[in-house]
């Protein structure tokens, strides 16, 4: 269905916007199997859209197909069950998934999603959960998702959870996707940590946020371990500073102009995909989270 469409059968629209990792640096490994990271969540205008309408059913429903995402694991249909202990018993909710950013990519599409249903259902199941009661609902889903109900650039320590806000320049990036992709949990798997890495202090780093001085401690693995996702990695990198976001498998360089980005663009390999987007402050549903729209 197209976006008319399901506006003219009562859906109303929410954006899901993508992240990059500025950087990435991982401290250590914790009990639980997790890793404690330090990052720079930045958001960028590169977005999944929601469309959302409420009925008196009690059923929440994906009216989507995604071949590769059973509905019941659908990060957005999870969330949409943690608040519904919130709502009115006979809160029900259809939503219907068009997915832009691509899946397995670094690029925090799943976890924006489920952040944005949190956002949107709250308000219109009336849940009048906080921002920060939302924040700690979205870490059930995954480590990535509370900085999107965040809704601003952040500086992120513990698994990504604590967050920080943090003040980025303005930046256009080229986002290169390869079409293979990468599993989070098998990257940090991966990792060979042989010693703590000295964490970080917030205060002064922003000098340092120069695409030279900046790693991600993921993308050494990866591009070992995948010959194919290397090949993009190097053809980016010859324009200028590639770097992977998150686990991977995208990679972003910084641009001088939205023209330079798409000229490269253009240039990209077979069987990739090549976004020029613009780095955001806050995300688009900041205000509705807040509950002052
Ligand atoms: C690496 C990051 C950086 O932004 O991004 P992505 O590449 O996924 O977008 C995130 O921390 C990912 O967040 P998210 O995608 O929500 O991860 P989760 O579903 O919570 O975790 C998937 C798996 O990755 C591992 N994991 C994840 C985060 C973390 N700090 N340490 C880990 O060891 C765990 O094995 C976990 O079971
Ligand atoms: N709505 C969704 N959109 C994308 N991926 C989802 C969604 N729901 C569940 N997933 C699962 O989450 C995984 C990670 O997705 P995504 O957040 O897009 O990538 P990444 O964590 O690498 O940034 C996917 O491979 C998919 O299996």
């Amino acid at each position: 269905m197209q976006a008319n469409e399901l506006k003219e059968n009562g859906y109303q629209e929410f954006l899901a916007p993508a992240k990059l990792n500025l950087f990435l640096h991982v401290i250590n490994k914790r009990l639980d199997g997790y890793h404690n990271i330090q990052t720079v969540f930045q958001l960028i205008d590169l977005y999944d859209n929601l469309f959302i309408k409420t009925n008196e059913s009690g059923l929440i429903r994906r009216t989507s197909h995604h071949a590769n995402i059973q509905e019941s694991d659908d990060l957005t249909i999870k969330a949409a069950h943690l608040l519904k202990p919130f709502a009115n018993k006979q809160s029900g909710a259809d939503i219907f998934i068009k997915k832009t950013i691509p899946m397995g990519g670094g690029l925090g599409g799943g976890s924006s999603d489920a952040a944005t249903a949190l956002i949107a259902l709250n308000a219109l199941w009336d849940c009048q959960l906080t921002q920060q009661e939302l924040q700690e609902l979205a870490l059930k889903l995954g480590a990535d998702v509370p900085f999107f109900i965040f809704g601003q650039n952040a500086w992120a320590e513990g698994i990504g959870e604590k967050l920080t806000p943090f003040q980025t320049k303005p930046q256009d990036y080229l986002v290169i996707a390869p079409r293979e992709t990468v599993s989070t949990r098998e990257v940090f798997e991966s990792l060979e940590l042989t010693k703590d890495r000295i964490p970080l202090k917030i205060a002064g780093f922003s000098n340092e946020l120069d695409p030279k001085n900046l790693v991600n401690d993921l993308e050494k693995g990866v591009l070992k371990e995948f010959k194919g996702i290397a090949l993009v990695f190097d053809w980016l990198n010859q324009f200028s500073h590639a770097k992977m976001t998150g686990s991977g498998s995208c990679f972003f360089i910084s641009l001088s102009s939205v023209d330079e980005g798409k000229k490269i663009a253009e240039k990209r390999p077979e069987h990739t995909l090549g976004f020029v987007v613009k780095g955001l402050n806050n995300h688009p549903h900041f205000n509705l989270m807040l509950g002052t729209e």
